[in-house]
């Protein structure tokens, strides 16, 4: 199967790429911005494009006529997303519609990554069919997209996933892994939210989840996430812990305390017995997660 994968220079792209390279049957077409900026760069083609450069878009789907394209590329980060809401809908709803279009002519199977912001976390954990109401700029176009999506006359699934945390090459985004790392390595305070609730997913189980959804060429929404309920405060803590670092820099805040740009939804977290039943999905706990990247050095490890 000849996959086309945006995004490839982000968090989940750089682990699809590795998985599908580890596995007999895919050819993998990754696409990113600018230069591939991951360590391995063999056993897969990658070209440079735009997504919201409509002929650049066309251009890479007609040479290649994939049989899926996995859309992981987006302006993933919330706060960028609220101030720049122009620019967050260029690469997350308008870049979607021409990928769409590439895929309806090349009879592509399309996999969309969505997100738990598309709810507005006052009834989490949620299913795949309950009402969306996203309550920021990012979650709204993202809910947008997942709209063009369903409207598309090309065969589709919709991943939503929540919180993905792991280690990637040359990254432009933190999480949660990241972050807590790198401030407490330099004795830096923390503040750390204490009222959000999510189910935080490791990259290689979405990387997995993705992939069986491809295997299995199954339609429709499914929710891919971790297992566990947890605040910020509950994962960094099982962070510092696991690396042994200092638990007394964290300062523990609520949400209202804690400006930024775009509102958070309180409680997400998602039910994920159709993926584990339909698909077979099957991730690990946040304390696994942590013994799967915390135990090497950078990523992307093979497992
Ligand atoms: N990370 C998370 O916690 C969650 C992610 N998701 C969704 O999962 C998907 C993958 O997320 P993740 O890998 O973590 O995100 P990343 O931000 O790590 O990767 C997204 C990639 O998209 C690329 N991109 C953005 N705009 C363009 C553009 N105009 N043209 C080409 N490439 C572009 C970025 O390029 P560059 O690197 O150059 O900026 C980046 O490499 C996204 O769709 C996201 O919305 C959903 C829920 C949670
Ligand atoms: C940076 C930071 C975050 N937090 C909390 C807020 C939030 O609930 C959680 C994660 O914060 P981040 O800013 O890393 O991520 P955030 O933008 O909240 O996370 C989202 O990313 C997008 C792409 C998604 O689609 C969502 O699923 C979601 O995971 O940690 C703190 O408590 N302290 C901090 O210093």
């Amino acid at each position: 199967m000849k996959v086309l994968i945006t995004g490839s220079n982000g968090l989940l792209g750089q682990y699809l790429i590795q998985r599908l390279c580890s596995l007999p049957g895919y050819e993998v077409i990754a696409t990113g911005r600018g230069q591939n900026r991951l360590k391995r760069q063999e056993g897969y083609r990658y070209e440079s494009v735009n997504l919201a450069d409509e002929a650049a878009v066309k251009g890479l789907i007609d040479r290649h006529r994939p049989d899926a394209i996995v859309h992981a590329g987006a302006m993933t980060q919330a706060d960028d997303c609220e101030r720049n809401k122009d620019a967050c809908w260029m690469a997350n709803v308008t870049a979607t519609r021409f990928l769409l279009q590439g895929a309806e002519k090349a009879g592509s199977f399309f996999l969309f990554l969505s997100t738990d912001f598309v709810f507005d976390g006052l009834g989490g954990p949620y299913r795949e069919d309950d009402p969306i109401n996203p309550i920021n700029y990012y979650g709204a176009s993202k809910a947008a997209a997942e709209r063009l999506v369903k409207q598309s006359k090309t065969e589709w699934a919709i991943a939503r996933t929540v919180l993905v945390y792991g280690m990637a090459d040359d990254p432009k985004r933190t999480n949660i892994i990241t972050w807590v790392k790198s401030n407490l390595e330099q004795k830096k305070k923390l503040k750390v939210v204490v009222d959000q609730w999510r189910t935080p997913t490791l990259v290689q189980d979405l990387a997995e989840g993705c992939r069986l959804i491809l295997d299995k060429r199954a339609q429709g929404v499914f929710h891919l996430a971790g297992k566990d309920m947890l605040t910020p405060y509950d994962m960094a803590m099982q962070v510092a812990l696991h690396l042994n670092l200092d638990t007394r820099l964290f300062e523990k805040v609520d949400a209202t305390s804690f400006k930024q740009p775009a509102v958070r939804p309180a409680k997400t977290g998602f039910i994920i017995e159709k993926a584990e039943k339909e698909l077979g999905y099957a991730p690990r706990t946040f304390e696994e997660g942590l013994k799967v990247i915390l135990g090497s050095a950078s990523a992307p490890q093979s497992e």
